[in-house]
């Protein structure tokens, strides 16, 4: 095999183009992004493979990443294999106990070290957690109609800063605590914002299977404002898995999220693209300046 070599211009012309990309890498230097990956964003093994890899680039770039995971076609599957009939209202799993025994079993054990396990293979140092482990998502239930389903109302930033001290990337499934030793199923993408307001989030980043919001003509609204998402819940032009998204949208923004994205995480590279190019990826959701 002919070996290659390399002339002093070539490694001129190469430090041009890294140094050319460094501003835009140094965008989120320190910055804290959550990033949920849904169920369905996380079909293929090539696509979960290039999921952690991204997260590696953009902590070894000074982003502190922190990730928290759905898996409803997981928990479909499995309720199902089992034989116990589920429904949902207001895009919102309703879950008796048996549901919630399956959820936990299903979010922090399969779901949760898939993802771990691959974000480790990728080079990176993951960690996998619920809102249990450290009352990271501690938990009441405001919405009696779905029984064991949690709204978070309390939270440990302060854990999760010391894993991004030492590296580790932390990789949370939304189960919450109860204070009277309940387990709460707890919507991810719910979880992801309320997690994102605890550690005063620059970005939230909502990776589903559909390339952003879309209005009722069916194209990709880029950026969306919160009367906009109001109007078309109205409308019943956003529907379903959405309304959780958009929901949380408004109220991370509400809350100290400086940006929220919905965006597809089936694409290579979503969350770089997003991060680093001008053109960004999906719908963004922006306080009103
Ligand atoms: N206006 C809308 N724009 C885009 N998707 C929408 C809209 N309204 C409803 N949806 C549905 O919401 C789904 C995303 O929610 P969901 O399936 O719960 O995703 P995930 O599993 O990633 O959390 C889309 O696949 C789409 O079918
Ligand atoms: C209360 C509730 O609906 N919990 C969700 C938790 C998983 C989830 O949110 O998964 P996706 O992000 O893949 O949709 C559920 O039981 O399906």
């Amino acid at each position: 095999m002919k070996k290659q070599t390399f002339s002093q211009r070539d490694w001129i012309a190469a430090a041009r183009t890294l140094n050319a990309a460094l501003p835009n890498l140094q965008k989120y230097d320190g910055a804290t992004v959550v990033i949920k990956l849904g169920g369905h964003a996380m079909g293929s093994d090539e696509g979960m493979e290039s999921f952690a890899r991204d997260v590696v680039l953009m902590q070894q770039v000074g982003v502190n990443p922190v990730i928290v995971h759905g898996g409803g076609p997981m928990i479909n599957d499995m309720l199902s294999r089992l034989a116990i009939p589920s429904t949902f209202v207001r895009g919102k799993r309703v879950s008796d106990a048996a549901t919630v025994e399956v959820v936990e079993m299903v979010l922090s054990g399969l779901v949760n070290k898939r993802i771990v396990q691959a974000i480790n293979a990728a080079g990176g140092r993951a960690v996998g957690l619920s809102g249990k482990d450290a009352n990271l998502m501690v938990c009441e239930a405001r919405e009696p109609d779905l029984g064991f389903v949690g709204t978070p109302v309390d939270f440990n930033p302060d854990f999760l800063r010391s894993l991004h001290a030492a590296e580790i990337i932390p990789v949370i499934a939304p189960i919450g605590a109860g204070r009277a030793g309940e387990t709460f199923n707890v919507n991810g993408d719910t979880a992801a914002g309320a997690i994102a307001a605890s550690l005063d989030a620059d970005r939230l980043l909502l990776l589903t299977d559909v390339a952003g919001v879309k209005d009722s003509n069916g194209d990709v609204v880029s950026e969306i404002t919160p009367a906009q998402i109001r109007e078309m819940t109205e409308a019943g032009v956003i529907a379903g898995g959405m309304i959780p998204k958009t929901e949380t949208a408004l109220e991370a923004i509400e809350n100290g999220v400086r940006a929220v994205v919905i965006l597809d995480g089936r694409v290579p590279n979503a969350c770089l693209l997003e991060l680093y190019t001008d053109h960004g990826a999906g719908s963004m959701i922006r306080p009103r300046r």
